[in-house]
C-alpha cells in the first residue's frame, strides 16, 4: 500500500516536472521548428522519411490527455523530435542547427529537473 502510494506520488511529481520543462522547451527562442506538426504538404519527402513525427503541441496534448505513464515515456517522445530532426536536416541548416541548439538545452535541463 504504502509502496504503491510513494511510486504515485513519484510520477505525479515526475509528470509535474515533465509540464515545466514542457513550458521552458516551447518557450526556448530556437524551439519554432518544433512547436507544430510539420506540414507534410508544405515539406516535400517529410511524411516518406519520417516514420513517427512527433512536436511539442502533442506532447502537450498528451500530457494534458493523460497519455504519458511517467516522465521516461515524455522522455522518449522529446528525443524523437530531435532524431527526426537530425534525420531530416542538414547539421548545416536553420532548421538542423536549431535541433541541435535544443537538444542541448533539453539535455541540460532534463537533468537538472529529473535526475
Ligand atoms: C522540424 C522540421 N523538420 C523538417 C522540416 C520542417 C520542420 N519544421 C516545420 C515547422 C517547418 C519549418 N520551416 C518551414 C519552411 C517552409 S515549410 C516549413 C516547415
Amino acid at each position: 500500500e504504502k509502496k504503491a502510494r510513494l511510486a504515485q506520488d513519484s510520477t505525479t511529481k515526475g509528470l509535474a516536472t515533465c509540464r515545466v520543462l514542457l513550458a521552458e522547451l516551447e518557450a526556448h527562442q530556437d524551439a519554432w521548428p518544433f512547436l507544430t506538426p510539420v506540414n507534410h504538404k508544405a515539406v516535400p519527402g517529410y511524411r516518406k522519411v519520417i516514420k513517427k513525427p512527433m512536436d511539442f503541441s502533442t506532447i502537450r496534448e498528451k500530457l494534458i490527455t493523460n497519455q504519458y505513464s511517467n516522465w521516461e515515456t515524455f522522455i522518449v517522445d522529446v528525443n524523437l523530435i530531435f532524431e527526426n530532426c537530425e534525420r531530416f536536416n542538414e547539421d548545416d541548416s536553420e532548421i538542423g542547427r536549431a535541433g541541435h541548439s535544443m537538444r542541448i538545452f533539453f539535455d541540460k535541463r532534463w537533468a537538472e529537473l529529473l535526475m
